[in-house]
Formats: structure tokens, sequence, C-alpha cells
């Protein structure tokens, strides 16, 4: 099994997704926002839009992978079951009395019941306590809509918290504090599940903040990374000497973002379509800039710029120019699509994306640029403001 990816447009093989469940109905009015959702999802028929998603992906011919599955094949090793229970019951909020009971409780879960707990959390009801089962001080003075383990509903975004360079996987350092687990998930797959075995991670989650949703293949040997309110510059430079050292790439461009929800990731203004073409938020398209980072001849990295992104993309790539498809005709509509994930494309191919069909404007724009659209429903997805780039992280990739 190969699993390669360098670049962003690739024909795609295999993709690992997370298919939403229980950890959705987790969200409420009181925990949404800490949660990282801007409403609350109905659960039924976001897994209907993302069966959807899944779907026009297998028609293609795309391997699919779920996270779930992997989970609960990686918890049936001892070691793996051991490292993801012993991480949950570190967590200093449960005290030495909740902990055993917690210990107790994950003891006794299959590997498949696991997985969805590690997922989905544990509510304070749901864990069994009585006289012969005391939860303690802790679990005393517990709100009952307290969770016992925090569910992690931004799994969703499989982008974010593993990238696939080259033949390496960075596991990212999730910079939110509602999504520090995920990583402990993707982490453990890697290094535990089979299929992964001898796969070396080029990164982990205990370096500096680094989002997946912010990194880019713009080219093989080339990659781009945001830095605004995900990853930080100090995360920007741990992986540029990472794959620099493991000569993954030899060129990192660093583009900051604002420091705003609506521009989190790199990735929600600017995707590729093509090996020449990117769809941007035409409101920054003309401001964004880039330093240009390589690796100096003593290994330590070089740092160039600021240039115009644009500019220093296409010198980087070794193109003329970077074509520009942008988001929207007016900048009202362009607002609007960029919010609603219009920029956050998946590519399939070249000229050949998934995008969520409500972005009237960017779908048709693209496709007077000649890049096929592959429509998806995302109301209740799109909840958690992500689009198809952020729901799923390609693993493998016919090479550049
Ligand atoms: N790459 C992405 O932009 N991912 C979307 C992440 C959305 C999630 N609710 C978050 O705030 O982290």
């Amino acid at each position: 099994m190969t699993h390669y990816v360098d670049s962003e447009v690739g024909r795609l093989n295999t993709v690992l997704l997370h298919r939403p469940g229980p950890e959705l109905a987790r969200l409420t009015p009181r925990n949404n926002d800490s949660l990282l959702f801007d409403a609350i999802p109905w659960v039924g028929r976001a897994q209907e839009e993302h069966d959807g998603f899944a779907a026009a992906l297998h028609e293609r011919g795309v391997e699919v992978l779920y996270l779930r599955n992997l989970l609960a094949e990686a918890l049936a090793i001892p070691e793996a079951r051991a490292e993801l229970t012993d991480q949950v019951l570190a967590d200093p909020r449960l005290g030495e009395t909740l902990r055993r009971r917690v210990a107790d409780h994950l003891g006794y879960l299959d590997p498949e019941t696991l997985s969805n707990v590690l997922i989905a959390g544990l509510a304070h009801e749901e864990l069994r306590t009585g006289p012969d089962r005391p939860g303690g001080l802790v679990y005393r003075l517990m709100d009952r809509h307290d969770f016992v383990i925090d569910p992690l509903p931004n799994l969703l975004f499989t982008r974010d918290s593993s990238v696939w360079i080259r033949d390496r996987v960075a596991v990212t350092s999730l910079a939110m504090p509602a999504r520090r687990r995920e990583t402990s998930l993707t982490e453990a797959i890697y290094r535990h599940h089979p299929r992964f075995a001898g796969t070396d991670l080029v990164y982990r989650p205990e370096l500096e903040h680094v989002e997946g949703g912010d990194v880019l293949l713009l080219a093989p040997g080339v990659l781009a990374i945001g830095v605004g309110e995900r990853t930080t510059p100090a995360g920007a430079e741990r992986l540029a000497r990472r794959v620099f050292a493991a000569e993954l790439a030899h060129t990192l461009l660093v583009v900051p973002i604002a420091q705003q929800r609506a521009t989190m990731h790199l990735d929600t203004v600017c995707t590729m379509v093509d090996v020449d073409a990117v769809l941007m938020y035409p409101n920054i398209a003309d401001t964004l800039s880039a330093y240009t980072v390589i690796s100096g001849t003593d290994g330590e990295p070089r740092v160039d710029g600021p240039a115009p992104f644009l500019r220093a993309a296409a010198d980087a790539m070794d193109l003329a120019t970077l074509r520009v498809i942008d988001t929207g005709l007016d900048p009202v509509t362009a607002e609007r699509e960029q919010w609603d994930d219009g920029n956050n494309t998946l590519a399939l191919a070249p000229r050949l994306a998934v995008a969520y069909e409500r972005n009237v404007e960017t779908n048709a724009q693209l496709e007077r640029a000649g890049v096929e659209v592959i429509r998806i429903a995302g109301s209740e997805l799109g909840s958690g403001r992500g689009g198809p780039r952020c729901m799923s992280c390609p693993v493998a990739r016919v090479p550049g």
C-alpha cells in the first residue's frame, strides 16, 4: 500500500474521512462556542450529507478510510489501548477517585465501543456510579452537563489533525483546547494500525502549534503554511526544519493570515484546483504576502521576503504565474461564500474539485475557468465552519 502525497491536485487515490456521529449530538447552545461550532447541527442530516460526500469520492474511484474504523482496529492492539486510555486518565480535572472509576469503565469496553467513547466523550450520567462504585468529590461536584471525557465534534475535519507530506505523516499540534485530544487518536492510528506500519512521523502533537488546514502542498517540494489564529510562526519554523531535514521539501512559504474565525486556516481563503491555479478569496488576493524559507547550507532555515504571495508561490513552483480564480463576483457575495467555505474545495485531480453546492457564484466561477465541480450538500456539515478540504485528509495521490 503506497501512502504518498506531494501535491494538492494529483489524482486522489485514498482519503481519510470521519463520518460524524454521536459526538455531534453533544453540542448544545451552552457549549457550541467553546466546541467551535457556529450552530447546533441536525445530526442525521449531517450524516446524510457526509455519506453523499463519501459516495461522490467512491464514484470517482477514491478509497475512503474511516477514522472511527481505523481507531477501533488500532485499539485491538494492547499498546494502543493502553496509550489512549492513559492519555484520557491523565486529565488533571479527574482526581484520584474519579480517575479509578473512569479506568474501570473504559477497561470493560470492547475496541469498537472504546473508540466511540474516545470520540463522543463520556457524559456525567453515562458513568455508572453507586455506593459500591463511588465517583468521589469531583464527580459529586460536577454539573450534570459536564463531561467526564470531552467530546471531539471537530474530528469531522480530518485535514487538521494530520497531513501527509510525501511518504511521511505530520501529526499536528492543534491550537484550540477543544481539539487537542484529536491528535492522540490520529497519532495512535498511524503508530499502531498495521496498515501504517513503518510510517515515520515528521511532526508530533507536543511540538509548536501547526494545523493541517494551514498546510498546502503547492507542488512537489513546495509547501505553503498559513500563520494566524492556529499555526504559529514557531510552528511554521519547526515544520520547515523538519521537512528540510527529511528532504521532503526545498521551499516553505510562510503566509500571514488574519487572526480571526473567518480565516482560521489558509485553506479557508485559498485552495488549489489545478497544478497552476488557486481558488482564492478576492478580498485578500492582492494583499496576501509570503516569506520564503529555504534550507541554508548550514541547515538553518534562510528567510527571504515578504513578497506578494502569488509572486512568491509562482517563483517557488517554477511557474510564470499562478492563475487565480476568485470566489464571487461582488465583495458581499464573496464574503458570504468565503464564510460558507466556498474557497475550501477538495481537488480529486487537476481541474476536478468537490465543493459545497450552496456557493453558487464560486462554483460558477470555477466552471467558467474550466474546473469540473462535484457539488455536495453541506448545510449541516458547514455549521462547524469547514468544507470539503477541511473534511478530508489525503493519504495517497498520484505523484506530481
Ligand atoms: N481546515 C479547516 O478550516 N478546518 C475547519 C475547522 C473547523 C473547526 N470548527 C475549528 O474551528 O477548528
